[in-house]
């Protein structure tokens, strides 16, 4: 048996953001296509050499993407919508960032998230007549490059099954899985070309084995794999996310060379296949955690790893759960962190050495590794056994939580009634999501405060300026209930983890989220406890400048767990719990401060569902319970409102319904509202705000494309349960586009209500 170690995908972002600057200045025409490509072939050549210096045997190339990986499929495919034809004659980037970002003519391709991740992937689009066809060499010149610097190259594909299941039909009756006859030969193109440039193994991404799958979907595989089994080119199956345990019988009879599963995500699920064909051919296992920052275990992880080997007779490969694109670069680049808490961690540079000290322990021993050994049986100790971890003030609360705590005082119909006379707000009152645009100055005085160059008084009253000027702006446009534009928050998750115990941050702890969109997702390490007020003060000065309602707008728990990096000694749900109690006493202290209004974020809450519908419900119960106990600490006459985006939620409306928030602003408007087809199905009591126009683009739609969309809601939902908003927050755009947005949304639902008063 021979034992290699491999990286499933490497960080592209750089380990300061390289990427993401070089992608800004070109976008903003400050630098050239050449001057770009070099910044990304400057990253790629520090990964590969990174992992081939740490001893990584079989490194990934085609993981490195100047936007996204799926989109990145679509451009080597040729699949190329219709509507950006016109441009494919020109210089092909040009054409990548029109479908990834739009045109001042054509609205970008759909962005989603990546099964549960906070990543985002471009949507493939889908016709009648998309025809498939090989447009790209991007892949081919970067084995090239990676075999020029004697890189060891596995090429990383994203398989086909993945690939139409991830996109979407954009013409009517058409199935897009009907599109697989017409992609395969592509495939067969693309792999005959890798195995002409002398690369042995493919790693083919398909992580859709760990959902539920139809019949139709299943079957695909068998023909597809059938068609791409002799074309040259050793194929290692790649899963992660969870098991695929429930598709053993499909996947052990595919005619791959190799199969890669998640088993740090789903160890249980290595019984389905420790004896089955591929223990006789490639078995690749991912004990590594590639979405997470803990440190491994090794001794433990070691054993476990000696005990399977010795029931294999094909090979073994040690590899990350997943790609390591969902975990910062380098823990070394990290001075403040607390050195206790540091020595819990490892970053995406910290895992490979993980990785390669396993595939050395494997091969020659434990004594040969003994010394790392003992320096990760010591940082598990200390990790089990600190005491920053506890706190008995938490215990306790969370013991005595009763079933009122997670309850508001009277049903949504009597509260209405309250708040309605409280608020007496016109019919279709118009809001915003929260953020108002992060500006260059504001960043900067942020970054100035954080290096010691602007003075913490100096940098709060910046933002208490900042805040000024936007609530005068919301006058102006005379929206109905304002906001304070969150201008002191980095990040509407990091911020929060910075204010509470239990968290640490980080100086460059960076993740790609799309694009080049970044976050720093902060460390949830202990037991949570808010010491004192994070947002009263901010939203207290901004209430006291309007007559208005202003808004405080906070992060919720289920949000707070996802969008962190969480810790993994306790489930989830206990976890959320006490997210949800230091969340509370916010919300308790904003009510006293006389805020009337309180928006919990929960945008994803959706994403925290598991990939399986048979465990579903379990998540919703301890989600749902969390929110709840966030959200019930206030009077009746206090209007809470929630907002999701990114979500599909068709299908948990019943939960969606139990958070029993007054009001929820949804995004809708991509989807033409509908998504409010669900509210009306299952006759959603409460309030909702349908967004009526997409923030993810710098065009702003007509007066007349909102009217129609506010129309249609018009006729779906009782106008006296609706609200009008844009549909997420508004930091990421600039000043002048959401003026004129939020003016002509605002002359919308002046005009809806004078036509429905009249
Ligand atoms: C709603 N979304 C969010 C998700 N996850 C989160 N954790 N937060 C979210 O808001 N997931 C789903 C979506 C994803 N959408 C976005 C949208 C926008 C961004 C984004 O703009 N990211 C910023 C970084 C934000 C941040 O933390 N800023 C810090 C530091 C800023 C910085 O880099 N400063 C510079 C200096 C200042 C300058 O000159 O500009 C530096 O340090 O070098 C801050 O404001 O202090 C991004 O730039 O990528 C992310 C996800
Ligand atoms: N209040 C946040 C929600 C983003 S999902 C914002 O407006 O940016
Ligand atoms: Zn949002």
């Amino acid at each position: 048996m021979n034992i290699h170690t491999h990286n499933l995908g490497f960080p592209r972002i750089g380990a300061q953001r390289e990427l993401k600057r070089a992608l800004e200045s070109y976008w903003k025409g400050q630098s050239n296509a050449d001057q770009l490509q070099a910044t990304a072939h400057t990253i790629r050549t520090h990964n590969w050499l990174l992992q081939q210096k740490t001893g990584i045997d079989l490194i990934p190339v085609g993981d490195f993407s100047l936007y996204d990986h799926v989109l990145d499929m679509t451009a080597l495919l040729g699949a190329i919508p219709r509507r950006f034809e016109h441009i494919s004659n020109q210089n092909p980037l040009d054409l990548y960032f029109a479908m990834a970002r739009g045109t001042a003519e054509q609205p970008a391709m759909e962005m989603t998230k990546w099964f549960n991740t906070n990543y985002h992937y471009i949507v493939p689009e889908f016709e009648h007549d998309t025809q498939f066809r090989l447009t790209s060499e991007r892949l081919f010149q970067e084995i090239k490059e990676a075999k020029k610097l004697g890189i060891n190259a596995k090429a990383v594909l994203v398989g086909p099954l993945s690939y139409l299941y991830l996109g979407k039909e954009v013409t009517p009756d058409l199935q897009r899985l009907d599109l697989l006859p017409r992609l395969l030969p592509v495939y067969r193109e693309i792999l005959q070309k890798i195995a002409e440039l002398g690369v042995e193994w493919v790693q083919i991404d398909e992580p859709i084995l760990a959902l539920d799958l139809e019949p139709a979907w299943q079957d695909g595989f068998a023909t597809a794999y059938q068609a791409l089994s002799d074309t040259n080119c050793k194929l290692l199956l790649t899963t992660y996310f969870g098991s695929v345990a429930h598709h053993a019988a499909l996947i052990e009879k595919l005619p791959v060379d190799g199969l890669h599963i998640d088993l740090s995500h789903a160890p249980e699920q290595l019984d389905a296949f420790r004896s089955g064909s591929f223990a006789k051919k490639t078995l690749s296992l991912g004990h590594i955690n590639g979405r997470n920052i803990w440190r491994a275990d090794l001794s433990q992880t070691l054993a476990a790893l000696s005990e399977i080997s010795s029931q294999l007779s094909g090979d073994l490969w040690i590899a990350p759960s997943c790609s390591l694109l969902h975990c910062p670069v380098d823990l070394a680049l990290e001075t403040k962190l607390d050195p206790e808490i540091k020595n819990w961690l490892a970053f995406a540079t910290q895992k490979l050495e993980e990785i390669v000290t396993l595939g050395q322990g494997l091969k020659s021993g434990k004594a040969a590794i003994q010394e790392k050994l003992a320096i990760s049986d010591q940082a598990s100790q200390s990790r089990k056994t600190s005491s920053r971890i506890h706190n008995s003030v938490v215990h306790d609360r969370i013991e005595h939580l009763t079933a009122q705590d997670s309850q508001r005082a009277h049903p949504f119909a009597t509260r209405k009634q309250q708040q309605q006379q409280r608020f007496n707000l016109p019919l279709l009152p118009a809001t915003t999501i929260g953020s108002f645009p992060q500006t260059t100055a504001i960043r900067q005085a942020r970054a100035a405060f954080k290096k010691n160059e602007l003075s913490h008084l100096d940098y709060l009253s910046a933002m208490r300026e900042e805040i000024r000027d936007i609530i005068h702006k919301q006058e102006e446009i005379g929206l109905d209930v304002l906001v304070h534009g969150e201008p002191e928050r980095n990040d509407m998750v990091e911020y929060f983890g910075e204010q509470l115990w239990g968290y640490a941050f980080t100086e460059n702890g960076w993740v790609q989220s799309y694009g080049s969109r970044c976050v720093k997702p902060p460390i949830l390490y202990g037991d949570v406890y808010r010491p004192e007020e994070m947002t009263v003060t901010w939203a207290s000065y901004a209430q006291s400048l309007t007559k208005k309602p202003v808004k405080g707008m906070l992060t919720g728990p289920v949000t707070m767990l996802f969008w962190s990096f969480v810790r993994d000694d306790q489930p989830y749900a206990d976890t959320a719990l006490q997210l949800a109690l230091a969340i509370r006493d916010e919300v308790v202290d904003l009510e006293k401060a006389g805020i009337g209004m309180i928006q919990i974020d929960e945008p994803a809450f959706r994403e925290g569902l598991p990939l399986r519908k048979q465990d579903w419900q379990t998540y919703l119960n301890w989600a749902v319970k969390a929110f709840r106990i966030a959200s019930s600490g206030v009077k009746d006459e206090t209007q809470i409102h929630t907002h999701m985006c990114y979500s599909e939620f068709h299908d948990i409306l019943p939960a969606i319904a139990e958070l029993d928030a007054d009001v929820i602003t949804i995004e809708t408007s991509r989807s033409r509202m509908e998504l409010l087809d669900a509210f009306v199905k299952f006759s959603y009591p409460n309030e909702i705000g349908p967004g009526v126009y997409d923030i993810h683009s710098p065009r702003v739609p007509d007066a007349s494309e909102m009217l129609e969309l506010l129309q249609k809601a018009t006729h779906h939902i009782d106008v006296k349960q609706l609200w009008v908003n844009p549909d997420c927050g508004l930091k990421t755009r600039g000043w002048p586009e959401t003026r004129t947005a939020l003016q002509k949304m605002v002359e919308c639902a002046r005009l809806m209500r004078n036509t429905l008063q009249s």
